[in-house]
């Protein structure tokens, strides 16, 4: 099994980076255990980086990074598995309605991977629901939107690149797993709260253990 381990920036995987001596300038890496792709923020920095980087050896997709949270049970530091991601923002304004992707007939907007294989140290984690977004929520009244459409009990975090990734595995037949420790309430913008430090260190001890683990 050869794993790709894909991440926005490359200071969200700065503690293993060092750790396995990889370098936090180049976009693509190799290591005997992994590879390492850096695919810049965003949904379309994602597909692009991964259309480009992922290899026929290539057997699972490892998504990591930082992320918002609605739920006040996943407070920042917390680790979690994004198990369904939805690309949130795709589909059509109807005056005060907003039609999903599915409701316009071109498919579905919310993805889960079809994993092969099972991965018990990541499925020891809590598991949540994430949307992707272009446009990070930082206003009352577009996450009070949100939550009207999605439910406010449905353990929802928000990351710029989880469904590209979940939307290339699936498209390339290859497992995939998204794990995102939680930096910020999602709330009026308030980037002062945000706990970065503390969110990247309890992502990248996590990663290390997982790609340590023998197989
Ligand atoms: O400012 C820093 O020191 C810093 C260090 C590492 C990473 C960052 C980022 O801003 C990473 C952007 C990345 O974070 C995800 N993210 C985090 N919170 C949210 C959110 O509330 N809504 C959506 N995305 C979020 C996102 O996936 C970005 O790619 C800064």
């Amino acid at each position: 099994m050869k794993i790709l381990v894909a991440a926005a920036t490359s200071a969200e995987l700065g503690p293993l980076i060092d750790r396995f001596s990889l370098g936090h300038d180049q976009p693509f890496q190799r290591h005997e255990h992994f590879d390492l792709l850096v695919t810049g923020v965003g949904m379309t920095a994602t597909a692009f980086a991964l259309g480009r980087f992922v290899l026929p050896e290539h057997t699972l997709l490892l998504n990591l990074g930082i992320a918002g949270s609605f739920d006040p049970d996943f407070p920042p530091g917390t680790l979690v598995r994004v198990c369904t991601d939805t690309f949130s923002e795709l589909g059509a304004e109807d005056g005060e309605k907003f039609l999903p992707l599915d409701e316009l007939g071109f498919g579905s907007a919310s993805l889960q991977p079809e994993n092969r294989r099972q991965y018990p140290l990541a499925e020891a984690l809590p598991a949540a629901a994430g949307i992707t977004v272009n446009t990070v929520h930082g206003n009352e009244k577009s996450i009070e939107t949100l939550l009207s459409r999605y439910g406010s009990g449905l353990r929802l975090v928000e990351s710029m690149e989880g469904a590209a990734c979940f939307h290339a595995a699936l498209q390339l037949d290859i497992d995939c797993l998204q794990v995102r420790a939680i930096s910020n309430r999602v709330e009026r913008r308030n980037r002062n709260a945000w706990q970065i430090g503390r969110a990247i260190g309890e992502l990248n001890d996590w990663a290390i253990s997982f790609l340590l683990q023998p197989r």
